[in-house]
């Protein structure tokens, strides 16, 4: 019964006041003083009467176009905790056109409990002034939500309950919004009312899962931990001033599910992905631009780091330049010879190194940043130093724990006879999770998927393989045979050539001093004579 009261109360107190101030309003031909004064008084009486105080929530932010957050807060708040309390509500399609969006009707009151204090909320709007014509339809029609509840829970309302339902209401927004993958690859998509932006986007859809995502258990384990751990850390962050971001080098041969892991990440921590093509960027200008237009909660992401760009020729010459002096310094980027020119021209590694340690983390937090490479050892130190690819995750070819995922996915089957022999042959065979997801696709005509079937087809493609690996080992081994063989050869063929031009020489050598005694002997003869005939 008193429940009943109270809840009867402030709608009879608005109602009081509300009539009071209209019948104040419509008397036209009393004069203004006297018209303001009896709103005075009406506002008087209802406080006098009405215990109740009301906030009012309104769409408008005060910035054109915008929506008022706190108000965009207690719509999905009211939407997903009170509505199942409500009698009339309105669905509408939401803005990715798949979801229902379900929400409290206009005029619909509902009640919310909060620390033993009792709210009445309803949903209303004013209607546009009559003398303004709108270019948009319903643009001058402002909505609001207002909240009715006693004067004693005034500081309650104020200090905890509003803050309370902007942080409900900012968690229920995440939870329901679509989220987007943002590419820099096409040209940038408008927005409604003019600006261009950098980012292209479409709804980010991939179903990859952790669950789905073939690895050994245990690094699995170890990367949810860390996600878990780092989605957690705002606070630590904060503490020890430290931007509250986290950066992955995913590092494996083709087809290990580097991308794979990505969109796990994503779907677990709810992220949006901004996929960054540094081949598409001009110049340092245009990756801060890029940068800065990254919001939070997202995954930035620059696939295959090591063919994106010539980051690391770039520095190593930049480190010939510098000269031995500072060789030692890794960590520090080389600025180019001529910045400026430089930076007109395209994206450097110093470029690149500034914006994950410097502007970007402080655009504010909860970002993660990866990098994919098939070729980890050649990537500069100074890009994947612990600090900004804070873990480095190997992604690699398929055993039989990440088999036995793939086979649960891709065929349902958790033990199967053939199992000892695949387990055997992943062993000794490196093949991509890639292609061992591919042996499990076919399907036979009947449209079914059989597991003998596919399994038997695995063995078959293990076992080639196998003998395709060995074949190309033993062909290696072969051309560095011949190799060797070519060099023994050439090694003789030289020895040959020094033995022979050696002996050459000693010939020559040994021919010359010959025609070198004949001479002096000759000299020494025509001497004699010349002697002899002197005498004469
Ligand atoms: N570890 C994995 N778990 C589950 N599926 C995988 C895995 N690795 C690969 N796949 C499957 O193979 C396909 C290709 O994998 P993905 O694109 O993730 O490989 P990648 O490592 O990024 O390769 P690349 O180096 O060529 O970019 C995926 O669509 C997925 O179906
Ligand atoms: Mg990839």
């Amino acid at each position: 019964m008193e429940g009943a009261m109270v809840g009867w109360w402030p709608w009879f107190g608005s109602a009081v006041a509300s009539t009071i101030f209209l019948w104040s309003m419509v008397q036209s031909h009393i004069p203004d003083t006297v018209r303001l004064n009896l709103a005075a008084l009406a506002a008087k009486l209802t406080a006098y009467f009405n215990p109740y105080l009301q906030i009012t929530i309104s769409e408008n932010s005060g910035e054109r176009w915008k929506r008022s957050e706190l108000f965009l807060a207690v719509e999905a708040y009211l939407s997903d905790v009170c509505a199942r309390r409500a009698r009339r509500l309105k669905a509408e399609l939401g803005k990715d056109s798949k979801n229902i969006q379900v929400s409290v009707d206009d005029h619909e009151g509902v009640t919310d409990d909060f620390s033993g204090a009792t709210l009445w909320w309803y949903a209303s709007k004013q209607p546009p002034k009559a003398n303004v014509i709108s270019f948009y339809p319903g643009e001058d029609e402002k909505r609001f939500y207002r909240v009715i509840f006693h004067k004693r829970h005034h500081d309650l309302v104020i200090d905890s309950y509003l803050p309370f339902i902007l942080g409900e209401g900012r968690t229920v927004t995440i939870k329901n919004r679509q989220r987007r993958l943002f590419t820099n690859k096409a040209s940038g998509s408008s927005s409604p009312y003019g600006a261009k932006s950098v980012w292209s986007h479409v709804p980010f859809e991939h179903p990859a899962t952790f669950d789905t995502l073939a690895m050994d258990p245990k690094q699995k384990e170890d990367v949810i931990d860390d996600l878990m751990a780092f989605q957690e850390s705002k606070e630590y962050y904060a503490k020890v001033g430290k931007a509250w971001k986290r950066g992955y080098l995913l590092y494996g041969p083709p087809g290990t599910g580097k991308s794979t892991m990505i969109a796990a990440m994503a779907n677990f921590l709810d992220y949006d992905i901004y996929d960054l093509e540094l081949t598409a960027i001009k110049n340092n200008t245009e990756l801060r631009k890029l940068f800065i237009e990254t919001t939070g909660k997202s995954i930035i992401v620059i696939e295959d780091i090591d063919c994106s760009a010539d980051l690391t020729g770039k520095r190593r010459k930049d480190k010939k330049a510098s000269g031995d002096k500072d060789s030692n310094d890794n960590d520090k980027p080389k600025l180019p010879v001529e910045p400026e020119k430089d930076d007109e021209t395209k994206v450097t590694l110093s470029g690149l190194l500034n914006f994950i340690d410097g502007l970007w983390s402080a655009c504010g937090g909860e970002r993660i940043i990866i990098f994919t490479t098939n070729y980890k050892e050649e990537l500069d130190p100074a890009l994947i130093r612990r600090g900004r690819m804070d873990k480095h995750i190997e992604m690699s070819y398929c055993r039989f724990e990440s088999f036995k995922i793939l086979a649960k996915n891709y065929l349902d089957v958790i033990e199967h006879k053939l199992f000892g022999e695949i387990q055997q042959l992943l062993e000794e065979t490196d093949m991509s999770p890639a292609d061992v997801a591919e042996n499990l696709m076919p399907m036979s005509k009947k449209k079914k998927r059989d597991p003998d079937v596919c399994l038997a087809g695995l063995i078959q493609a293990l076992k080639q393989a196998k003998e395709d690996a060995a074949a190309a080992k033993a062909m290696q081994e072969e051309e560095a045979k011949d190799a060797e063989a070519k060099k023994a050869k050439q090694k003789l063929e030289a020895e040959v050539n020094t033995a022979k031009e050696k002996e050459e020489a000693q010939v020559k050598k040994a021919k010359e001093k010959e025609e070198g005694k004949d001479k002096t002997s000759e000299e020494a003869n025509g001497d004699s004579m010349q002697a002899d005939k002197m005498q004469e």
